[in-house]
């Protein structure tokens, strides 16, 4: 289903676990800050809103999207139960964007294979910043939001 049948920021706490035991970390990237700190609203509201308590968060910024995979593997170490790695990849002139995107993915995707923490995948990959903007807080919700309740579920998973 396509974001613009699905609203980012809707979830049923009823299927999400109570996260008070859990310790979460947060790496959001400081390009399009705009929209990177519109995510960790919406992640920090609904870690919060599900249990989670703002002792338990820990939060560290990265210069851009591919240096998530580098500030998400040293954040494991901080043993946390999740980690969500926050940033706005948007396309630019170059192929820059190409090398990014699939940079931070495999990245990603290799600390997930590699580690005993999940790492959330919350980076937004996109044409303009407007689509951006109407996926952090905007028309289509708040992927932020998205990101902390997965990292709810994950960090439950984790511990059977
Ligand atoms: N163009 C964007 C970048 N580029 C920077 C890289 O992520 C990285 O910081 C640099 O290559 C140094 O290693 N980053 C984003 O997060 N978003 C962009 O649109
Ligand atoms: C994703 C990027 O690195 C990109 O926004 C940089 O822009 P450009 O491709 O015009 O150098």
């Amino acid at each position: 289903m396509a974001t613009a049948n699905h609203n980012l920021s809707h979830y049923d706490k009823n299927t999400v676990p109570n996260a008070k035991d859990f310790r979460f970390g947060i790496v959001v990237s400081e390009w399009n800050d705009t929209v990177t700190n519109g995510l960790l609203k919406g992640a920090q509201e609904a870690l919060i809103d599900c249990g989670a308590l703002p002792e338990n968060i820990i939060t560290w910024g990265v210069p851009g999207s591919f240096e998530l995979i580098y500030g998400s593997k040293k954040m494991i170490e901080q043993t946390v139960d999740a980690v969500i790695a926050i940033g706005c990849v948007i396309q630019g002139e170059t192929k820059h964007f190409d090398f990014v995107c699939e940079g931070v993915t495999h990245g990603i995707k290799a600390l997930n294979l590699n580690s005993d923490t999940p790492v959330i995948f919350c980076v937004l990959t996109d044409n303009t910043m407007q689509q951006s903007l109407d996926r952090s807080g905007g028309k289509h919700g708040n992927k932020g939001t998205e990101a902390g309740i997965a990292a709810i579920k994950m960090a439950e998973l984790r511990g059977r």
